[in-house]
C-alpha cells in the first residue's frame, strides 16, 4: 500500500484538530473523511470547527463535509483514527470493528484488552508485530497521555528499575476543551484526576511488558502514582523517583537517555522526533512554557542518590500524548508492512 487513506473521528475536538493539522501535507497519509457529532454532520468542517490551534484550518480540510461515525460512512478508508471522548468511543469503535474496519484509537476503553496492542512507538513498536498473525481487521490503542510521556524515559533504563514513585502535574488541556472551569483551576492545584492513577500504573506495565497474540505479560513492577491538575494550559509533567536494582552512575543514566533511538528514528518516520528524549542541563528545566516539544520528551533534574534515581519529565499531552502518537503508530505499522 503506497498511500494510506484515513478518516478522523472526533475531528472538531482538541485531539482531533491536532490530527487534522499534523496530517496536512503528509507524505503518505491522506485524510479523506472527517467525522463529528450528529448536529454537525452534513456541514463543512471549516464552517463548523471552533479552531483553537495556531494558524488557520488546513486548506484540505476546510471544504470536507462532515460525516457520521456509522461504518457505512468509512467503508472506503484503510484506517479509522479515533479521537473520540472516552464515554462515546466504545460503542462507536465496536461497530466499526464489527463491520471489518481497522481502528487506531486514543480513547481509554479496551486499552487493557489482552489482545489489543497498546502502543507508544519508540517504547514497544515490536508489540505491533503480533498483528501479522491476526486474520482480518484490528484495533490498536494509544496509551493515556501521561503514560505515553512517562514510558519514554523509562524504556532505555527499564531493566535497572525495581519500583517507581511518580507524582504528575497535568495541564488543563488534558481534561478537554470544556473539561475544567477557570474558577476551579485558576490559582489552584487539584490533587485528583479520576481513574488516572490506575491507568498510568497498568498501562506502563503493559507497554514495558511482552505482548503475544492473545495475552500480554506485564513488566511486573510496582508503580505508585499520584496525579494532580495544575493551572498550566499545555504539557504534562511528572516527578519520577525510581528505586534501582544496582548502583549506577548518574552519567550512565544520562548517556542512556540521550542516546536512546528506536525503530521510528531508524526508519526516519515523518512524525518521529530525531532525538526522542532531550536531557536538559539547565538547572530549572524542564518547564512547560520553555521546553515543550511536540513529539520529544524533555527530562531534567536527573540525580542518583542511594540507588534512587530522580528525574523530572515533560511532554506534550495533546501531540506526543494523543494526536502525534496516533500518526506515528500508523507510520510505524506501514514501515512494518502491517498495512
Ligand atoms: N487523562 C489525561 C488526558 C491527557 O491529556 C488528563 O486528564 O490529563
Amino acid at each position: 500500500m503506497d498511500r494510506v487513506k484515513v478518516s478522523i473521528l472526533g475531528s472538531t475536538g482538541l485531539v482531533g484538530q491536532w490530527m487534522v493539522k499534523l496530517l496536512a501535507n503528509h507524505s503518505f497519509i491522506e485524510v479523506i473523511k472527517l467525522s463529528a457529532s450528529p448536529g454537525k454532520v452534513g456541514r463543512k468542517y471549516g464552517e463548523v470547527v471552533h479552531w483553537f490551534l495556531p494558524g488557520d484550518v488546513p486548506e484540505y480540510a476546510r471544504d470536507l463535509v462532515l460525516v457520521s461515525t456509522d461504518p457505512s460512512d468509512h467503508k472506503d478508508v484503510d484506517v479509522v483514527l479515533s479521537a473520540l471522548p472516552n464515554d462515546v468511543a466504545n460503542a462507536v469503535e465496536s461497530k466499526l470493528l464489527a463491520s471489518g474496519l481497522n481502528v487506531i484509537s486514543n480513547a481509554s476503553p479496551e486499552r487493557m484488552n489482552p489482545r489489543v496492542p497498546l502502543i507508544n512507538p519508540e517504547v514497544n513498536w515490536n508489540h505491533l508485530t503480533v498483528l501479522r498473525e491476526v486474520k482480518g481487521n484490528w484495533l490498536v490503542k494509544n496509551p493515556n497521555c501521561t503514560a505515553a510521556i512517562i514510558s519514554m524515559p523509562l524504556k532505555p533504563i527499564n531493566e535497572l528499575i525495581r519500583e517507581l514513585h511518580i507524582v504528575t502535574l497535568q495541564s488543563v488541556s488534558g481534561a478537554g476543551y470544556l473539561g475544567i472551569s477557570y474558577l476551579a483551576i485558576d490559582g489552584n492545584v487539584i490533587p485528583f484526576i479520576k481513574g488516572e492513577e490506575e491507568k498510568i500504573d497498568a498501562e506502563i506495565n503493559k507497554m514495558l511488558g511482552n505482548q503475544y497474540v492473545d495475552h500480554y505479560v506485564p513488566w511486573g513492577k510496582n508503580v505508585y502514582v499520584t496525579t494532580t491538575r495544575v493551572p498550566v494550559k499545555y504539557g504534562h509533567m511528572a516527578v519520577i523517583h525510581a528505586v534501582l536494582n544496582d548502583s549506577i552512575d548518574q552519567k550512565q543514566i544520562i548517556e542512556r537517555l540521550r542516546g536512546f533511538r528506536s525503530f521510528p528514528q531508524e526508519q526516519e518516520l515523518p512524525t518521529a522526533p530525531r532525538e526522542p528524549i532531550k536531557v536538559l542541563d539547565r538547572v530549572d528545566a524542564p518547564q512547560p512554557m520553555r521546553d515543550l516539544d511536540p513529539m520529544a520528551v524533555s527530562v531534567g533534574r536527573v540525580l542518583v542518590r542511594n540507588n534512587i534515581l530522580r528525574m523530572v519529565v515533560l511532554g506534550d499531552n495533546l501531540v506526543r500524548g494523543a494526536a502525534g502518537i496516533t500518526i506515528l503508530t500508523l507510520e510505524t505499522m506501514k514501515a512494518l508492512k502491517i498495512l
